[in-house]
């Protein structure tokens, strides 16, 4: 297989305490389906899509992880090799916005520093809020992250959240000193560390390619050309 075969696959963990919306979210993003009904995630669960972002394709490899701490030993686990992570918590739930910060830190633990972003999910039960949106957003300023509200329940801004992290991971990989910079991004974002030792393969041509300090094959992108697909990184779970 050639280079410039290759198709880009990023594996997303999707955290945040029990009962915020994270399956309702994957579920929404990979199958377009919403239930009111609250099956509590054993483990981990793991749905993926594809997405076409600047031209490339990108996969999305989306695992859940149950928000219970009982199962804190068996998802961080899984947390090994993600490339950027949802964060997210509940309008309605003051616990969940207060475990944010433990959440990243847990993430960060076993990933380092990998693109994120805070959500703050159903948006739509905004009249019975336990949060407010200053506090919200200087959680996000604090933990270096974009803040984005949905509501999986309405639809609202799920596809976003994904859309970003994948556009995060792909200027990463074109330019790894690149920082997240779109003008409409308000809040600041420090650049991603890769898993250690991790080798990665992007899905570019290999006219201009250069190694990084972490290991990661940095390739110029080749547009015209249909893919093939290639985890990055990804089934390196143990
Ligand atoms: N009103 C409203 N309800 C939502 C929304 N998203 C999810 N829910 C509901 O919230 C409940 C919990 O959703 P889940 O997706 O199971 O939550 P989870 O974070 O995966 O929970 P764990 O598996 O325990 O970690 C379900 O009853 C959903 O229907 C939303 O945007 N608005």
């Amino acid at each position: 297989m050639r280079e410039e075969d290759l198709e880009v696959a990023l594996k997303v963990v999707i955290v945040g305490n029990g009962g915020v919306g994270k399956s309702s979210m994957i579920q929404r993003y990979c199958k377009g389906t919403f239930t009111r009904d609250y099956k509590k995630t054993i483990g981990v669960d793991f749905l993926e899509r594809q997405i076409e972002v600047d031209g490339e394709e990108v996969r999305l490899m989306l695992w859940d992880t149950a928000g219970q701490e009982e199962f804190d030993a068996i998802t961080k686990a899984y947390y090994r090799g993600a490339q950027a992570c949802v964060l997210a918590f509940s309008t309605t739930d003051r616990d969940s916005f207060e475990a944010a910060h433990s959440w990243k830190l847990k993430v960060e633990n076993e990933c380092g520093e990998i693109p994120t972003v805070i959500v703050q999910n159903k948006i739509d039960l905004i009249d019975q809020s336990v949060v407010n949106p200053e506090e919200a957003e200087l959680l996000a300023r604090a933990l270096g992250c974009r803040l984005v509200r949905t509501s999986v329940k309405e639809d609202l801004n799920v596809s976003a959240v994904f859309r970003h992290l994948a556009q995060r991971c792909l200027a990463e990989l074109r330019d790894p000193r690149e920082e997240d910079c779109a003008p409409e991004d308000y809040f600041s974002v420090r650049p991603p560390a890769m898993h250690h030792n991790a080798l990665s393969i992007s899905a570019f041509s290999p006219s201009h390619a250069s190694k990084n300090h972490n290991g990661t094959i940095v390739l110029q992108p080749h547009k015209h050309k249909k893919k093939k697909n290639v985890l990055r990184n990804a089934c390196r779970i143990l």
